[in-house]
């Protein structure tokens, strides 16, 4: 089941108001700053695919490329109702920041298709896929441009990605191409541990937050919103430190159980229930809109956009927002969470943990090695823990909060880049 993200404030606009905040403060040089203010490439994409029932219909499908100052777009492909050119831009913008941010070697483009997938066959969503990637042609490539998962898309769909790419390669380079996607199967290239990363970098960051706050994670309560790839890793190692699930979200309804709500349980829960957590025995029906009231230490929002709002952000009780999802919280919301002394991990930092590995897995295929599980996730953890002091130490200078910190490191590396080539001193 899909549900609409907020309309109220356009994820772009939100961005860019975080942009303009943290560029203020570091007095940004103004040839960046108008290079950063605006996407440089936006590619629109109609595409006609025949249906199961023979009949054919015509999808629209995005991909914007932000900047790559830094090397070459990278970002992931969401198949959801709610994208547009506004939604690529703004989830483009941020995977900029989030790439510079984590030191990696990329820039940030992001895109996708406006469709509710549950409504196709997954032969349909294979030749949708298939299409698209034939639309987008050579916008995007290994060297230039590299999607990967994000909302509604899997390790599955980008190994049809990949597949059809490189099946448009000359025969003799094919297998030259494989790292034009990331988080692809294990088994077609893919990453030991790219499932589980966004969700452990969330946890790592949690952690960080802790030791620097002295605060115990262990019997925490904490509230979820998403149950998808993120939310669900973030509370499978949300367990391992000893924090309590109480509270969970989906698309599909809201449960609650003060006790707890064992991970692993409502994980197998799902898998049955067409990913659904609504109706889960473990746990009692909440009021879906009355969520985020819920009595709990820790949020972290895991699903879409523009949750977090004037119209709730003052009734949140957790004292920490983690956030897993991209701009769950919007400008309206941050300065009342602010306001009110409630922390709030940042995006651009949190949800990292995903691109990180993407990066693994792009050197993985690149070099012609295979890492083992144990390896990948020690190097992230280590990258989440770095990018973590690079903030706070950020923060601890211009005397701010952690996502105009955020913000800071990632548009000084962009900008040092951009000054030390010469082209806009
Ligand atoms: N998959 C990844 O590696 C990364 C994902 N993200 C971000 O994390 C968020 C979640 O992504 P994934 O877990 O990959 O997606 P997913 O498709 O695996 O799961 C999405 C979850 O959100 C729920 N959801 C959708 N609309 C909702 C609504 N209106 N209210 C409540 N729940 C709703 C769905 O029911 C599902 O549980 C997105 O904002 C994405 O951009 C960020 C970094 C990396
Ligand atoms: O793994 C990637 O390349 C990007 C994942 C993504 O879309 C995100 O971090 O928002």
């Amino acid at each position: 089941m899909i549900t609409k993200e907020s309309p109220k404030m356009g994820m772009y606009e939100n961005v860019q108001h975080q942009f303009n905040k943290a560029a203020d403060i570091i007095n940004l040089s103004p040839a960046v700053r108008k290079i950063l203010s605006i996407t440089n490439t936006e590619i629109v994409v109609h595409f006609p695919v025949k249906l199961d029932n023979g009949t054919v219909q015509v999808f629209t499908g995005y991909r914007v490329q932000h900047n790559n100052a830094l090397g070459p777009y990278k970002g992931g492909l969401r198949y959801h109702p709610t994208v547009d050119i506004d939604a690529a831009r703004a989830l483009a913008t941020w995977m900029t920041w989030k790439t510079s941010l984590a030191g990696l070697p990329y820039g940030g483009g992001k895109g996708g298709i406006q469709i509710d997938p549950n409504l196709y066959s997954d032969a349909e969503l294979e030749r949708i896929t298939r299409r698209f990637t034939f639309a987008l042609g050579d916008n995007i490539g290994p060297e230039h441009d590299i999607p990967a998962p994000d909302v509604n898309t899997t390790p599955q769909t980008m190994a049809w990605i990949a597949d059809t790419f490189m099946s448009t390669r000359s025969t003799n380079e094919r297998t030259k191409y494989s790292h034009v996607v990331t988080g692809k199967p294990v088994g077609a290239g893919g990453l030991e541990g790219r499932d589980r990363a966004t969700g452990f970098g969330v946890v790592v960051g949690i952690q960080e937050w802790a030791n620097h706050n002295n605060y115990e994670l262990s019997g925490k309560k904490y509230i979820l919103q998403g149950f998808g790839n993120v939310g669900y890793w973030a509370s499978h190692f949300m367990r391992a430190k000893g924090a309590v699930l109480v509270g969970v979200q989906d698309a599909s309804g809201s449960i609650y159980n003060s006790d707890g709500i064992d991970p692993e349980s409502l994980f197998e829960f799902t898998e049955r229930n067409n990913k659904c957590v609504a109706g889960y025995p473990g746990a009692s029906p909440y009021p879906q809109a009355d969520f985020f009231s819920l009595d709990c230490d820790i949020l972290i929002p895991a699903a879409m956009g523009n949750q977090i709002t004037a119209g709730n952000a003052h009734s949140i009780k957790a004292l920490l927002v983690a956030e897993g999802a991209n701009g769950p919280v919007d400008s309206d919301g941050s300065e009342i969470l602010e306001s009110r002394g409630i922390a709030v991990i940042p995006d651009i930092y949190c949800n990292s943990g995903g691109v990180i590995a993407s990066y693994f897995e792009w050197l993985q295929n690149r070099n012609g090695e295979l890492w083992s599980l144990e390896e990948v996730m020690e190097k992230l953890e280590k990258k989440m823990k770095k990018s973590y002091e690079t903030m706070q130490s950020i923060a601890n200078k211009y005397n701010t909060d952690l996502r105009t910190a955020a913000y800071i490191g990632a548009l000084q590396r962009i900008e040092q880049a951009y000054i030390q080539r010469g082209i806009f001193p």
